[in-house]
């Protein structure tokens, strides 16, 4: 790497800190050389940073290289540390605070409870498979092998995209598996609602019992041909199988596609009866054996052999409106020809994609591509309006030498991906679905998602209040994201609707209630300050928040009794609860210096550059809790909101940078610029003080796509935040353990490359860059 090129990154990282005044991490790590530079770059040090990085094969690499070359900076963590020792400070633990990326995982099921009796497979997988791990899809445990469910209801036949979201497939052929009880509990823990069992052990059937979890149940193959034929027997069969819950099915044997008919209108029959065809859905899943030409997908086409037995059952699962179940299994298909299929095409990682010619579609995964294919088979059998879900999938985490892909970092990298992919609620590329996640494109809400709320009808009193510490401690609890929020205080009631934040200050009782279900939104404690609108500085008298939008309560009382009322008290970091008779919610009159408000971030007057050079995002504060240091705040509330980038020769995303700030920003509705995939609503990440980080590879191919003279853009209908504090955020074991903890963050930096001409480096190598009046020789370089 020429040695000047070193200097200049260096130089740019320090951008970030030149803009705030006197620090002690400053002093610390700046190399005295670098400052110069810092008038000389500008808008130009982003793209040498991103020269440093295309030389290095990997991110964490390129960041390593900094790190080493900026000895003395306090190296504290990052995202995927768990890959790359570069990535860990020494001594460091092997998991430092982890930069986690945003997914929570929307419970997406309807509400109303449905089983789905899956009654068979045609036949199975067409490809042998060779380790027990993915041979039996019964086999030990269950993590390799994720079943979806699509969001759409049970009832009349509409085009449905598949956009669905996971479950798991609970098998059950082990020695050594947990009881049910905690299979139950993990389920839980893992936030995962919907489950498919193989068999009807009774000890299984009950720990599912009040579980709330969505359960699939299937009929066996040994009951096929019986029940196709009687009747009662597939009433006796639901009716004495607890609620159906139903044995394993697996019809190897084409004797027993005929038998599958029946036996789908019998039970489908019995369930009427019962009045239970509503609420019950009847299907089975296809292995993709049951098609031919699957390439391009649009060429599709059932089998023949297969479509004399598949017609029928078609035939009734479009008149009782139930949908094409299939097993889609990208790994299957890789193995079969790794020679030839591209791994990142069916691990939905980066690549070129295929182009279906006929359909006019561009496909880059494997696993659109399956279900697409499906749904171009249905569509030549004249079922076009029948949706297509996926029953299973998976990727094997080990198997045999000749089992192309089959490793634990795949498998890993398959589910994570997946899963990416099923948030987004896209659809595929034949049935896309243009509506993404929660939220439409004005910021209002799709649908409830159903996730836990907070507890209504318990006050509780923001922490320190009894504390004897005399600083103040405030609360920015739910800058909303679902649904609002009914928020009773001292001093009143507070409505809080999606895109507002609520202050409240230390001491006051209060307690919030979801008229409208579950919400979600993010809480940030603070103890030692109070939020205050930042500095105007020279932007003057008006702009940013303005005092006129924050809303404060009108009185409102309650002397209503209460017996059993619940005061949840914290003190000294725990919380206690006490119990009265009464309202706590009693006052009559007040009076004070402090009081809660909101403010809706919409009203929010954002400054930005009109001309070059990428700001400072602490310019759109809307709510700062200083500390005793100028320049770096105990927490400033940024946000990201919807406006104009009109910067000239200028990457107008996020520059890459360090911060000496930690960085823990969140998505209330739309897409945040620097982050092209995987940033939802609800999701959030940490970077820590001093983890380098920037726009995503996608991002920045997109933005040098463009050119240096892009015109006007206009961000519209999104809203991201920053939580930035010069106390680092301690990551606790329930967020590094949960299942929503992207460990592949990392991955959004990989494939980064150069965009640089050669153009602008002289013969040995350091860059020539016009304009700059000076350059630094090798002797000038810091240590
Ligand atoms: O890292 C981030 O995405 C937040 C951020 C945004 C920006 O425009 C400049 C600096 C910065 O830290
Ligand atoms: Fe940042």
């Amino acid at each position: 790497m020429p040695s000047s090129l070193r200097r200049l990154l260096v130089t740019s990282l320090a951008l970030k800190w030149e803009s705030k005044e006197e620090r002690d991490a400053e002093r610390l790590v700046r190399p005295k050389e670098s400052i110069p530079l810092v008038g000389l770059l500008r808008s130009r040090s982003l793209s040498f940073c991103l020269a440093l990085l295309s030389i290095h094969p990997s991110i964490p690499a390129a960041f390593g290289s900094l790190l080493s070359l900026r000895r003395r900076i306090l190296v504290r963590a990052a995202a995927g540390g768990q890959e790359s020792d570069l990535w860990r400070a020494p001594g460091q633990s092997k998991h430092p605070i982890v930069a986690t990326h945003g997914v929570l995982l929307p419970n997406v099921c309807s509400s109303h409870r449905r089983l789905l009796l899956v009654l068979a497979r045609l036949r199975r997988p067409p490809l042998p498979l060779a380790k027990k791990s993915m041979r039996d899809p019964r086999s030990p445990l269950f993590f390799w092998c994720l079943v979806f469910f699509s969001l759409s209801h049970h009832g009349p036949l509409k085009v449905e995209a598949f956009t669905g979201t996971y479950g798991i497939n609970y098998g059950r052929i082990a020695d050594n598996l947990p009881p049910p009880e905690s299979v139950v509990t993990l389920l839980k823990l893992a936030k995962i609602r919907n489950v498919r069992i193989y068999d009807a052990d009774h000890s299984v059937l009950n720990a599912f019992k009040g579980s709330g979890l969505e359960l699939i149940v299937a009929i066996g193959n040994q009951y096929l041909k019986d029940i196709s034929v009687y009747e009662d027997h597939a009433m006796s069969c639901i009716k004495e199988n607890v609620k159906p819950f139903l044995p394993d099915t697996h019809i190897t044997d084409e004797e027993l596609a005929g038998a599958l008919l029946g036996a789908v209108e019998n039970v489908y029959n019995a369930l009427n009866r019962l009045k239970l065809a509503n609420d019950i859905e009847v299907s089975t899943p296809h292995s993709v054996a049951v098609f031919v030409n699957s390439f391009p997908p649009s060429s599709c086409t059932f089998r023949e052999d297969v479509l004399v037995y598949m017609r029928p059952i078609l035939d009734f699962f479009s008149r009782i409106g139930s949908p094409f179940y299939i097993n889609a299994y990208p790994f299957l298909a890789y193995k079969s020809d790794p020679d030839h299929i591209d791994i990142n095409y069916a691990l939905f990682r980066s690549n070129a994609g295929i182009h279906d010619a006929k359909a006019g579609l561009h496909y880059d995964n494997m696993f659109d591509a399956q279900i697409d294919a499906a749904y171009a088979a249905l569509e030549a059998a004249g079922y076009g309006k029948m949706e297509v879900r996926v029953s299973e999938t998976g990727w094997a985490s080990d198997g045999d030498e000749n089992e192309a892909g089959a490793t634990v970092q795949n498998a890993r990298t398959y589910n994570f991906n997946l899963r990416k992919r099923l948030f987004k609620k896209k659809g595929t590329p034949r049935r896309p679905k243009m509506h993404y996640g929660l939220f439409k494109a004005d910021g209002s809400i799709s649908y409830n998602i159903g996730l836990a709320g907070l507890k209504p009808s318990s006050a509780y009193p923001s922490l320190s209040s009894l504390t004897g510490i005399p600083t103040q401690s405030c609360l920015v609890p739910s800058i909303t994201v679902l649904a609002w929020l009914s928020i009773t205080t001292e001093c009143g009631k507070l409505v809080v609707s999606p895109g507002e934040i609520v202050i409240l200050p230390q001491g006051f009782r209060f307690s919030i209630d979801l008229p409208d279900g579950p919400s979600r939104g993010y809480v940030a404690e603070i103890f030692g300050e109070h939020f205050h609108l930042p500095d105007l500085g020279p932007i003057g008298a008006n702009g940013l928040a303005a005092a006129r939008d924050f809303l404060v309560p009108t009185a409102w009382f309650e002397q209503a009794s209460h017996p059993g009322y619940t005061i949840v008290q914290k003190f000294g970091g725990g919380l206690f609860t006490a119990k009265q008779d009464f309202s706590p919610f009693n006052v009559v009159a007040w009076h004070g210096n402090y009081v809660p408000f909101k403010y809706d971030l919409s009203k929010f007057c954002p400054f930005n550059t009109v001309l070059i050079d990428h700001g400072d995002p602490s310019i759109n504060t809307v709510l700062t809790a200083p500390s005793d240091k100028p320049g770096v705040a105990l927490l400033d509330f940024v946000i990201f909101p919807p406006r104009w980038l009109v910067a000239e020769h200028t990457f107008r995303p996020p520059y890459y940078h360090r911060n000496c700030m930690s960085e823990f920003m969140g998505l209330i509705y739309g897409i945040y610029e620097a982050k092209a995939d995987g940033f939802l609503p609800g999701g959030a990440s940490l970077h820590s003080c001093m983890t380098p980080h920037g726009p995503d590879t996608k991002t920045y191919e997109a933005t040098i796509a463009v050119g240096e003279n892009s015109e006007p853009v206009r961000l519209r209908g999104t809203m991201a935040f920053m939580f930035e504090s010069y106390l680092i955020p301690r990551v606790c074991p329930w967020a590094l353990d949960s299942p929503c903890l992207d460990a592949n963050y990392y991955q959004c930096w990989i494939g980064l490359r150069s965009h640089f001409s050669s153009d602008n480096r002289s013969e040995n190598g350091s860059l020539d860059v016009p304009g700059t009046t000076q350059v630094l020789s090798e002797d000038t370089e810091s240590a």
